[in-house]
C-alpha cells in the first residue's frame, strides 16, 4: 500500500528494518540534541507529514531497545496519527529512568505502526446480551 508523504527531515524516510516487520522506525529531527531528565517528558519533531487513507490510523510507540535500555518510552503511547491529520509527526517521549537521556538528530525513537480501524455508529440499548464473564474484571479469573 503506498502512502503519500512530504519529508521535511534531514533523514531518509522510515524504513522497515527487518523484512516482516510491523513498524517503521522514526527519526528524530533536531537542530541540536535535546537532553530529558528524569521524568522529564518532551515533544520530538519527525519532519514528516502523511496523508493516510479513510480507514486508517497511524499508531506511534516505544522501541523496546530504548524502554528497557534507558527507561525512555512514549508517554501517549499508542500515540495516534488521524487519517484527516496533516500535521508534522510528532514522538512525546518521557523519561522514566532516574538518568538524563539525550536524543541525538537522526536518532531512531519510536516505531509507527500504519493499522486499519473501523468507525463506528451507536445502536442505543436498555440491555447487553449476557456472557459467562459478564461483569468480572480486573483480575477476576485470579491469577493462575
Ligand atoms: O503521538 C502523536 C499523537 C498525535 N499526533 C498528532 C496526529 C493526531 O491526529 C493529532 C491529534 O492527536 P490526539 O487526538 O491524540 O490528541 P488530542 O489531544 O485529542 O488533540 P486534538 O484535540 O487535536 O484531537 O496529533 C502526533 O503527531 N503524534
Ligand atoms: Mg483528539
Amino acid at each position: 500500500m503506498k502512502i503519500k508523504v512530504i519529508n521535511r527531515s534531514q533523514h531518509s524516510l522510515p524504513e522497515y528494518q527487518t523484512a516482516l516487520s510491523a513498524g517503521l522506525d522514526l527519526r528524530a529531527n533536531l537542530e541540536e540534541p535535546v537532553t530529558l531528565g528524569s521524568l522529564e517528558r518532551k515533544l520530538i519533531g519527525t519532519g514528516l507529514f502523511i496523508e493516510l487513507p479513510e480507514g486508517y490510523e497511524a499508531q506511534i510507540r516505544p522501541r523496546s531497545g530504548l524502554a528497557f535500555k534507558y527507561g525512555l518510552t512514549v508517554l501517549n503511547s499508542p500515540g495516534t496519527v488521524d487519517a484527516d491529520y496533516r500535521g508534522e509527526i510528532k514522538v512525546l517521549l518521557v523519561n522514566l529512568s532516574t538518568q538524563a537521556f539525550t536524543v541525538e538528530n537522526g536518532e531512531r525513537i519510536a516505531q509507527m505502526v500504519i493499522a486499519k480501524h473501523e468507525q463506528i455508529e451507536w445502536l442505543p440499548s436498555e440491555s447487553l446480551t449476557d456472557t459467562e464473564r459478564g461483569a468480572g474484571g480486573y483480575g477476576s479469573t485470579g491469577k493462575k
